[in-house]
């Protein structure tokens, strides 16, 4: 990033009012009587409805359509553990993106809390402020004890965004490579750059899907996951190899995807002529990809090329998934954020990319753009559907048209 691109993004945070969220009053408060409905005495009448019913929570506060974003600051974008505090502006924007998308209201929550267990006790007390957790940030492998642990305890959708909005997108965006590349998932062979949170879950997705394990290699910063690193948890050891300590150059060859979720730079140009015929390069670490798109083109211009970043084609980032499936989940009162409805995002955002839309369906285009008013048409329906199927929608919707008609309305143009 050039010196004046980094002062315009601190213009942006800073003016004219510092940060990016700010929450406001949706009733009017004009007068001593909207007071006094707003305020004692009225607002007594709500507190008991709800104290006798608390369902009816969802008609008389906001909490059905606010959703928490919640980090400990431990594994920001690819900056490392810079903390809660410094993790506040990735925080502020993930709840703004839920508004601005999904017309969901959210607030960014940091906690400093050094281990899993406080970290948990606080969440897990928000439950009556919230109709669902968006957890963000947290590193591996603590995330996976978290989110199971909270989910367990809450009964609203809790998701780690990393781990399965980043699943769902990089899934459609497979799904769409290798139709281009007239490739099977069955039979092409998957080498990482990271095995943590993000990484794990795009894997473990890739192949309820039909990517066989052992067709998986995965690598960090030692090299390959092999069977005799200590400290493994199981959702890593079941990709583990057998065999010696080797480093990513000497498992790169013959790859038809390098799914990068790491670090800067770590696919080195020099490794691109070992990958296979028309590979998929997913370099998703962000703010800085594992390569640039255009070192790849320069070397292999048979390659399909996707980053994280919204300055190329190809952006695959949670950003397309996590504001719709959430739209979807609330909107029918999801227990959870399940299987099913995590397939149901896959399928539904990979059509979209091959129905066309501002481009047509080609390897500069696996994925819809993140401003494409059809993503909330059709995810969120999608996903709503597939609660209602599985089971966990608490206040099913019988007409679908009208819902769709009400997502309508909430799209960007
Ligand atoms: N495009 C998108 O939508 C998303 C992108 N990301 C990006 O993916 C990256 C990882 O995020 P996340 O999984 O949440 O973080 P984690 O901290 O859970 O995992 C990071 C992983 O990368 C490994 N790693 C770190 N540095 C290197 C390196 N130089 N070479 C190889 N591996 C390395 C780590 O190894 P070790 O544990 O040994 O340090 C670990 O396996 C970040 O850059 C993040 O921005 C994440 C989510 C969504
Ligand atoms: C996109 C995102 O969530 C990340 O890079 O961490
Ligand atoms: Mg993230």
């Amino acid at each position: 990033m050039d010196a004046k691109f980094r002062q315009a993004a601190l213009d942006y945070h800073q003016y004219p009012t510092p940060g990016k969220v700010r929450q406001s009053s949706s009733k009017p408060m004009r007068n001593a009587h909207d007071l006094a409905l707003a305020y004692s005495p009225g607002v007594a009448v709500a507190c008991e409805a709800i104290a006798s019913d608390p369902d009816s929570a969802r008609h008389f506060t906001g909490r059905s359509n606010l959703v928490a974003v919640i980090s400990n600051g431990t594994a920001v974008l690819g900056l490392g553990n810079i903390g809660p505090l410094a993790s506040k502006p990735v925080m502020e924007g993930k709840a703004a993106l839920f508004r601005h998308f999904a017309g969901i209201d959210a607030f960014d929550l940091e906690i400093d809390a050094s281990t899993p267990e406080r970290f948990i006790e606080v969440v897990a007390a928000l439950e009556p402020t919230f109709g669902g957790i968006n957890l963000e940030d947290i590193r591996a492998p603590e995330c996976f004890v978290i989110e199971d642990e909270l989910r367990r305890r809450m009964a609203i959708p809790v998701f780690h965004d990393d781990q399965h909005g980043t699943a769902i997108v990089c899934a459609a965006a497979v799904t769409n490579a290798l139709l281009l590349q007239a490739k099977e998932l069955s039979q092409v062979r998957l080498v990482t750059s990271g095995a943590g949170a993000a990484a794990l879950a795009c894997v473990d997705l890739l192949v309820t899907m039909g990517l066989p394990a052992a067709n998986v290699t995965l690598t960090d910063i030692d090299g390959v996951i092999t069977r005799d690193r200590t400290g493994m948890g199981a959702n890593m050891a079941r990709y583990a190899r057998a065999g010696p300590a080797c480093r990513l150059d000497e498992v790169i060859a013959g790859a038809d995807i390098f799914l990068g979720l790491s670090a800067p730079g770590v696919l080195r140009a020099e490794l691109l002529p070992l990958l296979a015929d028309r590979p998929l390069i997913l370099a998703l670490a962000n703010p800085e990809p594992e390569i640039r798109p255009e070192v790849v083109r320069a070397v292999r211009p048979d390659a399909i090329v996707a980053t994280g970043r919204s300055d190329y084609p190809n952006q695959v980032n949670n950003l397309l998934c996590f504001p719709f499936i959430f739209r979807g989940a609330l909107d029918i009162g999801a227990t959870e954020i399940n299987a099913a409805m995590k397939i149901a995002a896959v399928r539904a955002l990979a059509a979209l990319a091959r129905e066309g839309g501002p481009c047509p369906f080609s390897s500069d285009y696996i994925i819809p753009d993140p401003f494409d008013p059809r993503l909330i048409g059709a995810i969120s329906p999608a996903v709503a559907t597939a609660a209602m199927a599985s089971g966990v929608a608490t206040r099913p919707i019988a007409d679908l048209d009208g819902y769709r008609d009400v997502l309508a309305a909430i799209a960007q143009p």
